[in-house]
């Protein structure tokens, strides 16, 4: 795993964007697995930013969302789809057909998971693949405990992740309490992971995820069986003293 340490968000934020950016210069057709969450929020504006000056074209790159809620109408702020929509996909040149996020309100969601993996599959898997790591070690939704062979399928959050997420939202009741996600072998799957971490909250999981070994209860820690894995992030989540997560 390589790792680079910046200073801050801001720092996280722009270096991420600008490996990003390197790859789809290098290969203009890339498919790139998006997360959501707060930290890839700066990397989102700084790829806008970029898309704006030139310097990156997304018209011919697709991408692969990890995860979306269930039972969220698509309209809801909060569901994933819209949360790509206004933090990245309506501000930059991709077409909307480009751009794929688990349908969380299909009539049959077992059917929805085989056919998101099999999307996985047709036009991936991707290039680079985005990876937030929530503080109880999950990467997508797949919480403590799940299986590393696993695909994309459902999951129920834990109290963990819904307490974290119900910033989003006006009181925890209203974090649906499940979603669809990538497997870890879904994950597993890309050419490269870029593994981000801003603020002390993160300083557990990261210093968890540094002492290596491979732990089912925690599952960032399969990350240690993938080739191309760069861990981007700043010296809060280190452990060393340091600006918060701004996103
Ligand atoms: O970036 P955040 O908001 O700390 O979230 C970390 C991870 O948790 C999730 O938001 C899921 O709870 C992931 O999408 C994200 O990668």
């Amino acid at each position: 795993m390589e790792m680079i340490i910046v200073e801050d968000y801001e720092q996280l934020s722009q270096r991420a964007s600008d490996l990003i950016v390197e790859q789809v210069r290098m290969n203009p057709e890339s498919v790139l697995g998006l997360a959501t969450g707060g930290t890839p929020l700066g990397i989102y504006r700084e790829l806008i930013k970029a898309n704006r000056e030139g310097e990156i074209d997304f018209s011919d790159v697709s991408t692969l969302n990890l995860d979306e809620y269930i039972g969220l109408a698509p309209s809801h702020p909060q569901s994933y789809r819209q949360f790509m929509k206004r933090e990245l996909f309506d501000a930059i040149n991709i077409s909307e057909a480009r751009t794929h996020i688990p349908d969380g309100r299909a009539e049959n969601l077992e059917e929805e998971c085989r056919r998101y993996e099999a999307l996985i599959e047709a036009i991936g898997p991707p290039d680079l693949q985005l990876l937030g790591i929530g503080e109880n070690g999950h990467i997508g939704f797949n919480e403590p405990g799940s299986d590393k062979e696993g695909e994309t399928h459902i999951v129920e959050l834990t109290e963990s992740t819904r307490s974290a997420n119900a910033r989003f939202f006006a009181s925890e009741e209203e974090v649906p309490s499940h979603a669809i996600t990538m497997g870890i072998r879904s994950i597993l799957k890309s050419q490269r992971i870029l593994l981000l971490a801003s603020g002390e909250k993160k300083a557990g999981a990261i210093k968890r995820l540094l002492q290596g070994g491979e732990d089912v209860n925690f599952p960032a820690s399969a990350l240690w069986s993938h080739p191309h894995v760069t861990l981007v992030m700043d010296k809060a989540a280190y452990g060393m003293k340091g600006e918060t997560n701004g996103g």
